[in-house]
C-alpha cells in the first residue's frame, strides 16, 4: 500500500495530539510516510509538536515529521491536508459566546450569532489553506473539520467550488455510539443510518443493523427516557456541560417522536432554557480553557520535559477513526458510507438544490456519491430553510463586505429575537472582532 503524505493545519490543536495517536493506531490501514504540522502560532504549535515528535520517535520513528509555520514547507509532497483550525483561538471562542449572552441570547460557538462571528473569521483563513494546498500539492485532498464547519462548507462551495475539499463533522459520529451503546451494541460501526439535516442541525430517520433490522424504535425510546445519556460510565463525557447536552436531546425528540435528533437543535428550540443555564461570566470557552487546554498543553510539555511519551496521560482520539476512513475511502477507493456535508443537488428532494446539507454518502476516489433522502416534513423544511438562509448570508456578507447582510442573517436567526436586538449584536460583534473580520461597509 502506498504510504500517505499529511498536513494536520492547526497543529497548536488540543485534539492534535488525539489525531496523531489515533493516526498511530491505525498505520496498517493507512501507511503515512510523513506527517506536517502547520500553524500562523508558532509558539503554541511548539509544545504540542515537540511532544508529538517524542511520541512519533518512540512509537512510529520511520515516519517522517515536520513542524513549520511557512505554507510552501507544510502544504509541499503531501496527499492530505486534516485541518482543524481555530481563528481567533479561544480568546475570541469566548467573546463569541459571551457578547450574544450580554444582550439574552444564546452564546455558543457554531450556533446563532457567536457562529456567525466565527464563520466571518474562519472564511478567510479556511480558503486560504485551500489555497496553499493547490499551490504546492494540487493533487491532494482538503478534510475540513474547521468550524463553524456548515459556514465554512458553504463559503468553500461557492468560492472554491472545484476544489478537492470534503467538509465533515463528529457530532452524528460521537452520538452514534451513545445511540450504539443504549442498544447494546458493541460500536457504532455495526448500524446503517439515514440522516438529513444541515450542519448541527439534523435529524436521524432511519437506523438499521448489517442485516437491515430496525433499530430506530429502540434507539427512539431510549432517547425519549433518557435522551442520549447511558449507563455505560465510559462513555460520559469529562465535562459535565456535554453531559446535560446528552440529556437535553430528549426534549428536542419531543418535537418530532419519529426521528431522533442532533443535540445542537437544542440551542433553536430551547434558547430562553440555555439562556437561563447559563453564566454569562463563565461559559464554554472558559471550561474548555481550564480543562481540555491545560490538560493536553501540560501533558505535552512533561513529555517534553521527560523525553518520552511512556507515562503519558494523552490519549487516542478513538472517535476521530473517522478521520482514517474518510482518507482510505479517497485513497483506495472503498466506497465507505458516511456522514458528510455535501451540495444538496436533489438529495433532499424539496430542499434548496445549492444548500450545503448532511447526508449519508458514498466516499470513494472521485469523492462523495450523495444517497438520496427523498421528500422531508414541513417541520423540518420550514427550520432548515430559515437557517440555510442565515448561513448562505454569513458568506455573501464575508464575500461583499456587506454589514447590512449580516444584520439580516443575525435577524433571520431563530435564536435572535428581533432586528433591534440584532443590531445590538452586531454592532458588539464588529467592534471585537476588528481585524479579523473584512472591513465591513
Ligand atoms: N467538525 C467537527 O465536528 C469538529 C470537532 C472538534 C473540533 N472541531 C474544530 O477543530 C478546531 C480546533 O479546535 P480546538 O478546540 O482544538 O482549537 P485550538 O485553538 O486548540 O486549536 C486551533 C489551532 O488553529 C490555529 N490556527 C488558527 N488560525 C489559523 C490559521 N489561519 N492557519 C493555521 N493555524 C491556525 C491556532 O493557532 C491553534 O493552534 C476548531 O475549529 C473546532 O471547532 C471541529
Ligand atoms: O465545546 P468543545 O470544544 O468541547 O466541543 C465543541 C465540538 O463539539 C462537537 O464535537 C464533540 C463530539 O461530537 C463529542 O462526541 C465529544 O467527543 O466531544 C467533541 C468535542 O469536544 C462538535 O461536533 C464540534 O463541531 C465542536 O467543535
Ligand atoms: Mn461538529
Amino acid at each position: 500500500m502506498k504510504k500517505h503524505s499529511i498536513t494536520i493545519a492547526g497543529g497548536g490543536s488540543t485534539f492534535t495530539p488525539g489525531i496523531v495517536l489515533m493516526l498511530l493506531d491505525n498505520l496498517e490501514k493507512l501507511p503515512i510516510d510523513q506527517i506536517k504540522f502547520f500553524d500562523n502560532d508558532e509558539d503554541r504549535q511548539k509544545t504540542i509538536a515537540g511532544a508529538c515528535r517524542i511520541i512519533l520517535k518512540e512509537k512510529a520513528p520511520d515516519i517522517r515529521f515536520t513542524e513549520t509555520t511557512d505554507p510552501e514547507e507544510a502544504f509541499s509532497d503531501i496527499d492530505f491536508v486534516m485541518a482543524h483550525i481555530r481563528s481567533g483561538k479561544y480568546a475570541m471562542r469566548e467573546k463569541d459566546e459571551k457578547i450574544p449572552l450580554k444582550h439574552g441570547v444564546v452564546g455558543q460557538e457554531t450556533c446563532g450569532p457567536g457562529g456567525m462571528a466565527y464563520g466571518m473569521r474562519s472564511i478567510g483563513d479556511v480558503l486560504q489553506l485551500v489555497d496553499y494546498m493547490e499551490k504546492y500539492s494540487p493533487e491532494a485532498w482538503f478534510l475540513n473539520y474547521s468550524n463553524p464547519a456548515a459556514i465554512v462548507a458553504e463559503a468553500t462551495r461557492k468560492l472554491r467550488p472545484n476544489s478537492k475539499i470534503l467538509n465533515i463533522c463528529d457530532m452524528p459520529i460521537g452520538i452514534e455510539e451513545l445511540m450504539a451503546s443504549a442498544i447494546g451494541l458493541e460500536s457504532r460501526k455495526e448500524m446503517e443510518v439515514d440522516y438529513y439535516g444541515l450542519n448541527h442541525f439534523g435529524w436521524w430517520t432511519g437506523i438499521r443493523d448489517k442485516e437491515g433490522n430496525d433499530l430506530l424504535p429502540r434507539i427512539r425510546e431510549h432517547v425519549s427516557k433518557f435522551g442520549y445519556v447511558t449507563e455505560d460510565q465510559s462513555l460520559q463525557h469529562a465535562d459535565e456541560s456535554w453531559n446535560n447536552t446528552f440529556a437535553k436531546a430528549k426534549d428536542i425528540q419531543a418535537l418530532d417522536p419519529s426521528t431522533v435528533p442532533n443535540t445542537y437543535l437544542k440551542y433553536y428550540f430551547y434558547p430562553d432554557y440555555e439562556v437561563a443555564h447559563s453564566n454569562p461570566e463563565k461559559t464554554r470557552a472558559n471550561e474548555v480553557m481550564e480543562g481540555r487546554e491545560k490538560f493536553v498543553f501540560g501533558e505535552c510539555r512533561k513529555i517534553i520535559e521527560k523525553g518520552t511519551a511512556a507515562e503519558s496521560a494523552l490519549h487516542i482520539d478513538e472517535h476521530a477513526s473517522y478521520i482514517v476512513d474518510l482518507a482510505r475511502a479517497i485513497a483506495y477507493n472503498t466506497k465507505e458510507r458516511m456522514l458528510l456535508i455535501v451540495e444538496n443537488n436533489g438529495a433532499i428532494s424539496n430542499f434548496e438544490p445549492t444548500a450545503m446539507v448532511e447526508v449519508p454518502c458514498i466516499v470513494g476516489s472521485n469523492g462523495p456519491e450523495p444517497l438520496v433522502q427523498g421528500e422531508i416534513p414541513r417541520f423540518q423544511k420550514g427550520l432548515m430553510e430559515q437557517q440555510v438562509a442565515v448561513e448562505k448570508l454569513v458568506v455573501e456578507a464575508w464575500h461583499e463586505k456587506s454589514s447590512q447582510k449580516l444584520w439580516q442573517a443575525l435577524t433571520l436567526s431563530r435564536i435572535v429575537p428581533s432586528a433591534q436586538v440584532a443590531k445590538d449584536i452586531l454592532e458588539d460583534l464588529q467592534e471585537a472582532n476588528k481585524g479579523y473580520w473584512p472591513e465591513l461597509s
